[in-house]
């Protein structure tokens, strides 16, 4: 049987299925996580830019409320102010009225129809005269209806856009417009009425004008600057509203939602940096991991646990089969197993061992057996010899040998021949016990052992079968005779060798004396049981 080499096989079924429940556990806990960061990305943008749909929506709907509403008060003034177009006085009152009355803007002037200003509060602004020239400040005399001017800088020098609204006489004639001022920069209307719907979570707001400049931004600076290269403005360009993410002219990725103001085409974005949304992710991550690690262990141990119940029969047939590879166990002790595979393993394991060690027992018993006899062979002798002396098991032994031997093959053949050693082998069996020891030494040459028999009545065996012999009919041979030599061990020697060839030396003396008859060695060790 080939040998397996156990350094080449470092990995045996338990560490097999360690490494697979452990990278199994591992696989879904990664798998878990990843498929929860997926999930949850997706859900956090996504509810990010419907957030910021819907804030970008509800200022949108703010300022354009707001700005109709300064239209409505535009328009009223106007209609109280257009038929005393010729009265300085009255007008001066009428726009500081309507300025402290409604802070909804910042100044507020009323142009006649030439485009020259007649009124202008705070009157601080000293325009009150100047001539309207540059294309901003003229449209609303081309409009004629109400319009929102701007982003522009004013005759006064503020960055601004204006609500307009035109003015009619009682015959319907353009009489001029009157507009309000909302200045964009510094503390203004337009900031304090968007600053004041508060959102929290670095999501901040811009409000981009119908050119995309900015009119509305958290940092000062940047308002007026012209953005329309952002994606999301493109949008509001084309009067379109929505969410997306994109990244802004900083180079931010952001998650957007934009919404126009219908009054004044002005857009408003709500928009919060990528980062930010994903730092909440992998706090949620985190969490979750803290709340699965535990779970994952327990997995783990009950994998294992349960790996080795299903590998320990396996494994324990495996280590058996190693004690039998080596000559270690052939027994083959009962291995408990609980399933169907390693219970017929077990079975088939077992019975090839025993048919195996059965098989071996043969081959064993025949090479200590001899052929034509199936009495022990030098080899059984030899081994029982062996075996007799590790014991200290005393002994009485009967060498012997067929008289004449050579004749019967000669007269009759070696088959008879053979056929009388077969016979007298028999008549052996017979007078023998069963645990006596019977061999074929030689030819026509046998040795009898009888343990615990002493020398005397060893003798009277030998005798029994010599006479039991000299009367026997061995068919075409006819009667034979054989002669019989008796020693002991270790009454005769204490060297086994030694009462072997005192027994051999006492057949040659029966031999000597005539044949036929049996001859004692001398007892030498009286004292020995
Ligand atoms: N048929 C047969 N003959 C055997 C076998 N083994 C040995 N012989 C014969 O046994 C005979 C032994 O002859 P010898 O040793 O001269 O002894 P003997 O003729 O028996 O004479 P003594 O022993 O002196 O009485 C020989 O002829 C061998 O050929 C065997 O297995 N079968």
């Amino acid at each position: 049987m080939a040998h397996i080499n156990k350094a080449k096989h470092w990995l045996d079924l338990k560490k097999l299925i360690l490494i697979l429940a452990t990278l199994c556990v591992l696989a879904s806990l990664f798998n878990a996580l990843f498929s929860s960061y997926q999930v949850q990305k997706q859900v956090m943008v996504k509810d990010t830019l419907e957030a910021n749909r819907a804030y970008a929506t509800k200022l949108a709907d703010v300022t354009d409320l707001f700005l109709q509403s300064v239209l409505m008060q535009l328009k009223a003034s106007g209609e109280t102010i257009v038929s005393h177009l010729d009265s300085p006085e009255l007008i001066n009152n009428e726009l500081k009225q309507m300025l402290t009355r409604t802070h909804s803007f910042d100044s507020i002037v009323l142009v006649n129809a030439q485009g020259e200003i007649i009124g202008a509060q705070p009157s601080s602004l000293g325009v009150v005269g100047t001539t309207l020239i540059n294309e901003a400040e003229t449209s609303p005399l081309r409009e004629q209806a109400p319009f929102i001017v701007g982003p522009f800088v004013s005759p006064a020098g503020n960055l601004m856009v204006s609500p307009t609204h035109p003015m009619f006489d009682n015959k319907g004639n353009f009489a001029g417009f009157i507009a309000a001022g909302i200045y964009l920069k510094g503390d203004n209307i337009l900031g304090r009425l968007l600053a004041n719907h508060h959102h929290q979570d670095k999501t901040y707001i811009f409000v981009t004008g119908p050119n995309g400049k900015l009119i509305y931004h958290h940092d000062d600076h940047r308002i007026g600057q012209d953005v329309t290269d952002n994606e999301v403005v493109g949008s509001l360009l084309q009067k379109v509203s929505g969410s997306t993410q994109v990244v802004n002219t900083q180079g931010v990725a952001m998650l957007a939602g934009y919404a126009l103001v219908p009054t004044s085409d002005w857009g408003v974005v709500a928009q919060r940096p990528l980062e930010v949304t994903m730092s909440h992710l992998s706090n949620t991550m985190k969490h979750v991991l803290k709340t699965t690690v535990p779970f994952t262990v327990f997995l783990l141990i009950c994998v294992l646990g349960l790996g080795s119940f299903i590998a320990k029969p396996l494994w324990r047939l495996a280590k058996l089969s190693e004690q039998v590879q080596d000559g270690r166990n052939i027994d083959f002790p009962h291995v408990p197993t609980w399933y169907y595979e390693a219970t017929w393993l077990y079975q088939a394991m077992r019975s090839s061992v025993k048919n195996l060690g059965a098989q071996i027992q043969r081959f064993d018993d025949e090479r200590k057996q001899d052929q034509l006899t199936h009495l022990f062979n030098r080899r059984g002798m030899e081994k029982w010899l062996e075996s007799a002396y590790e014991q200290r098991i005393p002994f009485s032994i009967i060498a012997l040998d067929i008289d004449h031997f050579k004749k019967v093959n000669d007269t009759y053949g070696h088959d008879v021949g053979d056929i009388v050693i077969q016979k007298l082998a028999e008549l052996m069996r017979t007078n023998a016990r069963e645990q006596d020891h019977l061999c074929r030494s030689g030819g026509e040459e046998f040795l009898m052992f009888l343990p615990h028999v002493d020398i005397n009545k060893a003798g009277n065996i030998a005798e029994r079968l010599r006479a039991c012999t000299a009367e026997t009919q061995f068919d075409e041979a006819g009667h034979i005779t054989i002669s019989l030599g008796i020693s002991h061990w270790p009454l005769c020697s204490d060297d086994l060798h030694h009462a072997l060839k005192l027994a051999d030396r006492s057949l040659y003396q029966a031999k000597a004396n005539g044949r036929n008859r049996v001859e004692h060695a001398v007892l030498a060790n009286h004292n020995v049981a």
